[in-house]
């Protein structure tokens, strides 16, 4: 894969934000006053590699998210398309990828829920993949420790422990997670069990995923504190951005 290779995003949007709480789609929730979801392609677009994002959204909400896209500043060299998502992550991941144009040889899919990741990030991954890596994904070390448990029987009940996973070997898998176009197709045509982000569907075809640094401001806002971490994070940003 060379330095010539063209880069999509693929961004699915279509989730309720059912842990966020009640309200409009997560994705169309405001953070500091703008949709959840234009930080998220403003991310994506701040890297110069990106030349199309394709945004997955809510199955009913495609023209309102086309007309946001129009309402906000966002750069020229970039293009977007708009396609309506699907009942899971995966069937919307798909829709996505089913709108590709021929031409592009590699694709991002990133979590409209990760707003706030930085462009380093970004441009982290798509070098992995121009430099030959089918499959990466951006992630960080675990700070606790993880036990597998054997699932409650009953609400509230008490879980035993099956066995404590060696922390050192563990990372927190981020996203955008980054694939050789060919590779992730083939891997969203071939898995049909419910898995919980694309690269686990390239390790499932047998193929190699690696593990590039993420990002500690790349978390995904998935519950009410986390909305408040991202609105903490974007004031420090502006506080330093003054200096
Ligand atoms: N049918 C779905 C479900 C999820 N997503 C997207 O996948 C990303 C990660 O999903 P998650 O954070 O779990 O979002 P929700 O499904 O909206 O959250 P919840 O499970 O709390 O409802 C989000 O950007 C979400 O919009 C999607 O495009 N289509
Ligand atoms: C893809 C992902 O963000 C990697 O950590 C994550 O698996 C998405 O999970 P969700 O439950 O759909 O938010």
């Amino acid at each position: 894969m060379s330095s010539e290779s063209r880069t999509a995003v693929v961004i699915p949007a279509a989730g309720r934000g059912v842990r966020l709480g009640p309200g409009a789609p997560k994705a169309l929730r405001a953070l500091n006053g703008t949709p959840i979801l234009i930080h998220a392609v403003r991310a994506m677009a701040a890297s110069r590699a990106v030349s199309l994002v394709i945004v997955v959204a809510p199955p009913d909400g495609a023209p309102e998210v086309k007309t946001l896209l129009d309402d906000h500043a966002l750069p020229e060299r970039t293009d977007f398309l708009v396609v309506p998502g699907g009942d899971s992550r995966q069937e919307s991941v798909r829709a996505g990828l089913d709108a590709l144009p021929p031409g592009i040889d590699i694709v991002l899919v990133h979590d409209a829920a990760r707003p706030l990741v930085p462009v380093d990030t970004v441009d982290g991954v798509i070098a992995a993949v121009r430099e030959g890596a089918p499959a990466v994904v951006p992630a960080l070390p675990l700070t606790d420790t993880v036990k597998q448990v054997e699932p409650a029987a009953a609400p509230g009940d008490a879980e035993p422990v099956v066995a404590t996973p060696e922390r050192a070997r563990l990372r927190a898998v981020q996203t955008p997670q980054g694939f050789d176009r060919a590779t992730l197709v083939r891997a969203h045509e071939t898995v049909t069990d419910n898995v919980t982000d694309d690269a686990s569907m390239v390790e499932q075809l047998g193929l190699p995923v690696v593990v590039v640094p993420g990002h500690e401001e790349a978390f995904k806002v998935t519950r009410p504190l986390d909305l408040l971490l991202a609105e903490a994070v974007l004031a420090r940003r502006r506080a330093n951005d003054g200096f």
